[in-house]
């Protein structure tokens, strides 16, 4: 008979390539998944409903994945480093395999548990990544010293040669029915829905759930689009990005295998402006790394800002302001458009999210770690690095250097939305203005009120000069808008 090698996942939600779970069919034929409903994480208050609909549609899928090819996925519910060491010993497992993570929360609580199973004599595969192409411990400067500014990261990540997808898993035992009965005795449960566990999302899933998904979504991308994406990338009315960011967060899709997809597309193209495309995607994706590898060398960023002239930046963080943002209410088109369309279906264009949250953070003045929260309680693929890293240099605080970015909502949307098509489609009251209307927030104050659509609640030009002051203050450098 195997021993049983108990593989828990976290955010890997998917059997092929996965790194852990190939590692542990190597070892043994015995193969059982678990997952466990961490109250540490879903009773936070920053949790998103429409995140853990996408994720419990994830496990669905990937309980049935499991049954497909004869094993099973356990759902446990309680603290971690109590729930997964009771179910291995319940189980006589001989090991319990995962893959690790950057998250300061993680690497806590899973020295909890390791300590845990390793008191029970339980082994554990240690170290061994998979959301990522590059361990944070193998892309250095020449000093030996974590990378913190992109483009020498990128570089180097770019440079060096990247893993094949892992082994899918397969011709794999499960647990018998005796054993189930002892699974469910140690804690596992049947998986719950979202309103089960307290969260009410019903404005459908713009982004399907679930592996199978997550590869039909990344074939298509490079089918076609992948190859203007350049081009394509800053439009929000377009459909010029891969809306792959959930199956990434939840690891419904492996990196290696997203990796290959492009490198395959890149030798079937001729064309310089499709690889140049492509490469930008790629690029992408080194900044998602980027992001993950800073938040595991500097666990701090997750309490705010890098650069030292923001630690304690005298934000003002006028309270209406910051309503008036979150609801779409801010009386500048292209901003109150973009927050609409994350709070109506839980995702935002990239261009939308950098310009939302420069105007909270340079026209409002108001402290982005407010903004950062805000996204992470809407967004359906909400990561901690990526969301950090994307609040941070929106908000200059991070680790790109100089200049000081400060956007102009009206240029940005002249420039992304030229025919106001994006505004439309989310600020319904304002369908029937002029795209120069739209676009400059030129609209006069009789004709807002005919809509409801409110004046705006600060003047961009007096409240760039003031952020520009108050930055020269801290600092006295030189700021470009
Ligand atoms: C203020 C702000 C907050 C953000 N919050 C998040 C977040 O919580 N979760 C998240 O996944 N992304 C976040 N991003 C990055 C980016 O906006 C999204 O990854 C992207 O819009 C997702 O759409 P896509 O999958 O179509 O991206 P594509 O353009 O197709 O890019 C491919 C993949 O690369 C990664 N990626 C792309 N851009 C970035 C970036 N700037 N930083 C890190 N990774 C990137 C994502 O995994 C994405 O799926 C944020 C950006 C900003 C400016």
């Amino acid at each position: 008979m195997s021993d049983l090698i108990l593989f828990w996942h976290r955010r890997d939600l998917r059997i092929s390539d996965n790194t852990g779970l190939a590692a542990a069919r190597q070892r043994s034929q015995k193969v059982v998944g678990v997952f466990c409903l961490d109250p540490n994480i879903l009773e936070r208050d920053d949790v998103a409903p429409v995140r853990v609909t996408y994720m419990i549609g994830c496990l669905q899928q990937l309980q049935q994945r499991y049954a497909q090819i004869g094993s099973q996925l356990l759902i446990l519910q309680g603290e971690p480093r109590e729930a997964i060491p009771a179910l291995a010993t319940a189980l006589s497992a001989k090991a319990v395999f995962w893959n690790w993570d950057v998250e300061p929360y993680s690497q806590v609580r899973d020295r909890t548990v390791i300590e845990s199973l390793k008191e029970k004599g339980i082994q554990v595969l240690e170290e061994n990544w998979d959301q990522i192409l590059h361990s944070p411990d193998d892309i250095f400067t020449g000093s030996n010293q974590p990378y913190t500014v992109f483009t020498p990261f990128w570089r180097n990540w770019s440079s060096k040669p990247k893993a094949a997808p892992a082994d899918t898993l397969k011709d794999v035992e499960g647990l018998s029915e005796q054993e189930l009965q002892t699974a469910k005795q140690a804690g596992a449960i049947a998986l719950p829905t979202a309103k089960d566990l307290g969260f009410k999302w019903e404005n459908g899933l713009v982004i399907e759930p679930g592996e199978a998904a997550a590869q039909e979504r990344l074939e298509q991308f490079c089918h076609r689009a992948i190859e203007e994406y350049k081009e394509q990338r800053n439009f929000p009315a377009n459909d010029g990005t891969s809306q792959l960011s959930a199956a990434l967060k939840f690891g419904a899709i492996g990196i290696r295998t997203v990796w290959a997809a492009t490198v395959e597309v890149m030798e079937n193209t001729r064309s310089d402006e499709a690889q140049t495309s492509i490469r930008a995607w790629q690029q992408e994706l080194a900044w998602r790394e980027f992001y993950q590898h800073a938040m595991y060398h500097f666990p701090e960023l997750e309490q705010g800002a890098y650069r030292q002239q923001f630690k304690n930046f005298p934000y003002e963080n006028n309270e209406e302001y910051f309503q008036a943002w979150c609801e779409g209410r801010t009386g500048y088109p292209i901003v109150d458009a973009a927050m609409r369309q994350m709070n109506n279906i839980g995702w935002m264009h990239n261009r939308c999210r950098m310009i939302v949250a420069n105007f909270l953070t340079k026209d409002l003045l108001i402290d982005p770690r407010l903004g950062e929260k805000y996204f992470y309680q809407r967004l359906i693929d909400g990561d901690l690095s990526a969301n950090n890293g994307g609040w941070q240099w929106s908000a200059s605080s991070g680790m790109d250097p100089k200049p000081i970015r400060i956007f102009n909502p009206a240029s940005q949307a002249q420039k992304f939305d030229p025919e106001g098509e994006y505004i439309r489609e989310w600020l319904l009251e304002l369908r029937s203005f002029d795209t120069e209307e739209l676009l400059s927030g030129n609209i006069s104050k009789r004709d807002r009120a005919a809509v409801d659509y409110p004046d705006p609640i600060v003047d961009h030009k007096i409240q760039q000069r003031q952020f520009k002051l108050i930055y020269q203050q801290q600092r006295g450098d030189s700021v470009n808008s």
